[in-house]
């Protein structure tokens, strides 16, 4: 990984390829470099490639494969690789919907080959690129092309319709004679006229629909006379998990089959599909509900193995309120992402989920816990879902994360009798599962039970049983139905909690008083989940802080102001883009100009080869980020020349660039009170950076420095609540403070408003979200509190990878990444052209590494 993330690594193995002009197929050199590049990281990272859907990564496969056998064929022409042009007939197209690329396109076969000389080798091939004719029962025609007078192959068989080419192949000795036929004719095209002679030999091959194939079976029986879901007036909430004890055995396959068999219903959700199982959480048109469920049940991994079936919401949301309500909705979309669990619990080794102690229906877990003598009851969600809701005398975990649950149930229950019983219960039952395995099977208790449907379950369970009660019908004896759940069952949609008591159990974010009362920050570049009381959510605007609330209404009257003007700027969204790690750079910018640069500077001190070291280990999608070598040393030099020697870093990350600042800072600062703040908003980034910090200020830069840096261990994410700080003193009175916020724009307005402590900075690093560049800039501009006359702001990044130079609309057909590259591209060029006009400010875009503007304030 840390040779991957190393782009000199890239460009080396990138250097090496040989790159090959592809007109045919409109690929050039350069592309094929940049795309091999994508191989190789995908090679590398398999976590990229279990992301990625069936489809795509089969058509990689064969992309890859093609692009050998044509880097092959380019040094040597000849009959040792066919080219077969492959059509698909108009109906098969329609009945199996096909794409754009799948209807036609080229495969390249080695001849004396199992798929040269057979039917069903053939095939193969032909299914690893046209992936649905698997599912069809097809006939193949060939035809060798035809040689117009100019010598020019005519290729194009669109006229064929819904025909066949001249030649059928029906058999093993039928694909050997097509193939035999294509050498002839490509060697008599030799012999003719050799400058007008085809590369290689090539064949027609055109896939038709079989006349006699046995028609389509009938639409499934959970569809027939199914009203039309966009007619609902009503969604409906549900969830569901299932843990199947033959495994799932293609995850990425068994994922598209059911976006295809939920497609007609048109639910949205969140579904996790892993080997080990399915989680979900959903809404369903109410009308259409029963066939859905009906759907589910006729799916063999969920079926019988969906625990406690389908846990339905019973109150359905009117369609009105759920798609244009005063909360978003729930979900927007149906996402179904293949992962490599359900539920990440971090164990070395996964358990048997079918042995994970006993469900216990919600009303006996009721009666249960009633009783005079309770058995120890755990409650296995994180702390901040605890924190507003659970049952009575449950024992919190108190977890951060699921991944801590193993270590503090072995504490917690090391000294409890294996035959004691241990009752556990989650939101809605998923995690339990996995605890009642550990417990059974890591500790050795024999008498877990857990929740049957969790909270949810429970709750539902409940209010049906009262609705009964109330009709007078045969009810359960279940003693008191007043909920022994207090407070609010925090959810995993768009509405955030569901408050099942009136019990105020958590705490204020704002003022501390009881509430129960659980949002987001309305400021979306932060998000934060939060327990606020109305009237603090009232007074800061759906806000968890001043600055949040300052950031929000200021991006409101601002986003009025563009829609008036029609300038857009910056964007809202403050998306951080630099860490998707999936963007591919142009390598003819890193360009050997870079390399010489780079071999002629100085070399970084050790310290910093140790923070790079730690990022890629405890950061490894990210380690790009970092300034890096010759960045880093500029970054120092400039913070030398500071006057006052206050610099300001937007965007901590792992402190790479915040211990230059803080070197350079100390190496060159007159009055010795020099300053360095650092802003950072993700928790694990801040904890490392710290320690990074620390270590420069007990070691320095040199072998010490890295050597304490190297001491970072697993538990370096501590408890960092908003504004929280941390600050390390350097030899000479150089304070560095590195401060976590959860919008650092939010901050910079602040002090743009306020005065900062001990006064301006003399120098700004912004190198957080990319598309609110003029939004950080803007603030250091206009305000001197913040940014002193005569100091400079840095902006990283303003190159993008080289894609600002050519912001226009992609090809047809272009992925979704390289149209985000270049929707961020065009943000950063308007950035660099908007900043290039500005009175206040003079620039210097260094084409240094990723681009980097040293914007002087006038
Ligand atoms: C490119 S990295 C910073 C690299 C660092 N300056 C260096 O040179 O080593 C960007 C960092 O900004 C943080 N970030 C992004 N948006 C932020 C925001 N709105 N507030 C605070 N931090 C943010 C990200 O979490 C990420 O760690």
């Amino acid at each position: 990984l840390r040779m991957v993330a190393n782009p000199k690594f890239h460009r080396s193995l990138v250097n090496k390829i040989p790159s090959v002009h592809l007109s045919t197929s409109g690929l050039t050199g350069r592309h094929f470099a940049a795309y091999s590049r994508l191989s190789l990281t995908r090679l590398f990272s398999t976590a990229d490639v279990g992301k990625k859907n069936a489809r795509e990564k089969a058509k990689n496969e064969v992309r890859d494969r093609n692009m050998r056998y044509r880097e092959a064929s380019s040094s040597a022409k000849g009959a040792a690789l066919f080219a077969l042009k492959v059509s698909v007939c108009p109906i098969l197209r329609e009945e199996l919907h096909l794409n754009g690329r799948e209807k036609r396109g080229r495969v390249f076969v080695q001849s004396d080959s199992y798929e040269s000389t057979t039917l069903q080798g053939l095939k193969n091939e032909l299914h690893s690129f046209f992936r649905a004719l698997k599912k069809s029962t097809y006939v193949l025609s060939a035809q060798l092309p035809v040689v117009n007078e100019d010598g020019e192959m005519v290729l194009n068989n669109e006229m064929i319709g819904d025909g066949k080419l001249n030649c059928d192949i029906v058999s093993d000795e039928d694909v050997v004679k097509v193939f035999q036929d294509a050498v002839g004719f490509y060697e008599a095209t030799l012999e003719s006229d050799e400058s007008k002679s085809i590369a290689r030999p090539t064949i027609l091959l055109h896939v038709s629909k079989d006349p006699n194939a046995p028609p389509p079976p009938p639409p499934p029986a959970y569809l027939e006379d199914m009203p039309d879901p966009a007619q609902s007036l009503h969604m409906t909430m549900l969830s569901f998990y299932s843990f199947p004890p033959g495994l799932i055995q293609d995850v990425e396959e068994f994922s598209l089959s059911l976006r295809r068999a939920w497609k007609p219903f048109n639910a949205l959700g969140r579904i996790y599909v892993a080997e080990e199982g399915v989680n979900a959480q959903m809404s369903v048109p109410t009308s259409v509900l029963e066939n859905f469920k009906a759907c589910c049940f006729s799916i063999p991994e969920l079926g019988e193995y969906m625990e406690n079936g389908l846990n339905i919401d019973p109150v359905p949301i009117s369609s009105e309120e759920f798609f244009h309500g005063e909360r978003p909705p729930p979900f927007k979309n149906l996402h179904i992402r293949p992962r490599s669990q359900i539920v990440a619990d971090g164990l070395t080794q996964p358990l048997d989920w079918q042995r994970a102690g006993n469900d216990l229906p919600p009303l006996e877990w009721h009666k249960k816990l009633q009783a005079e003598e309770p058995p120890i009851l755990l409650d296995c969600r994180n702390s901040y879902e605890t924190g507003v809701g659970k049952f009575v005398n449950a024992e919190p975990l108190n977890t951060e994360t699921f991944k801590d649950t193993w270590d503090i149930l072995k504490e917690r229950l090391k000294d409890v009798p294996r035959d004691k019983e241990v009752m556990t219960y989650c939101t809605g039952g998923i995690r339990c599962v996995k605890v009642g395995a550990y417990l059974e099977q890591e500790l050795g208790f024999k008498n877990v039970s857990r929740l049957a449907g969790g909270i949810i379950g429970y709750d539902r369970t409940l209010e049906k049983e009262r609705e009964k009660k109330e009709e007078n019908l045969g009810l359960e004896d279940a003693g008191d139905l007043e909920s022994l759940f207090h407070g609010t069952n925090y959810v995993f949609d768009g509405r955030v909690g569901r408050q099942i008591t009136d019990h105020q159990l958590g705490e204020c974010v704002t003022c501390g008083n009881a509430t129960h009362l659980l949002s987001n920050c309305a400021n979306t570049a932060c998000h934060r989940r939060m327990v606020q009381c109305s009237v603090c959510l009232t007074g800061f605007n759906g806000c968890c802080s001043t600055s949040c609330q300052n950031r929000f209404v200021n991006s409101l009257a601002r986003s009025k102001r563009t829609l008036s003007s029609g300038v857009e700027i910056g964007g809202e969204g403050g998306e951080e883009v630099k860490s998707s790690g999936e963007i591919d750079f142009d390598p003819a910018v890193f360009d050997d100009v870079q390399e010489y640069s780079a071999e002629h500077s100085s070399g970084a001190p050790a310290l910093y080869d140790a923070i790079q070291r730690n990022t890629e280990r405890y950061l490894p999608t990210g380690a790009h980020m970092t300034s890096g070598g010759v960045q880093g040393r500029l970054l120092a030099s400039l913070a030398s020349m500071a006057r006052r020697g206050r610099v300001l870093e937007v965007g901590t990350f792992t402190g790479y660039a915040t211990c230059a600042f803080a070197e350079g800072v100390a190496g060159g600062c007159g009055d010795g009170g020099g300053f360095v703040l650092t802003l950072e908003r993700d928790k694990l980034a801040c904890g490392v950076a710290r320690h990074h910090i620390r270590a420069l200020g007990k070691g320095g830069t040199g072998e010490g420095g890295a050597e304490v840096a190297e001491l970072l261990d697993d538990k370096i994410v501590a408890e960092l609540g908003e504004g929280a700080e941390d600050e390390t003193r350097l030899e000479g009175g150089v304070r560095v403070v590195s401060r976590k916020c959860n919008d650092a724009l939010a901050v910079l307005e602040d002090m743009a408003e306020q005065r900062v402590e001990g006064g301006a900075f003399d120098l700004v690093f912004v190198d957080a979200d990319k598309t609110r560049l003029l939004d950080y800039v803007e603030c250091c501009l206009g305000s001197d509190k913040l940014l002193r006359r005569g100091g400079s702001i840095l902006v990283d990044n303003v190159l993008w990878k080289g894609a600002v130079v050519s912001t226009e609309e992609g090809e047809e057909g272009e992925t979704k990444q390289t149209r985000r590259k270049r929707k961020l591209a065009r943000i950063m060029h308007k950035f660099n052209e908007k900043i290039q006009t500005d009175l206040r400010a003079e620039v210097v875009l260094l084409p240094l590494r990723d681009g980097l503007s040293i914007i002087r304030k006038l």
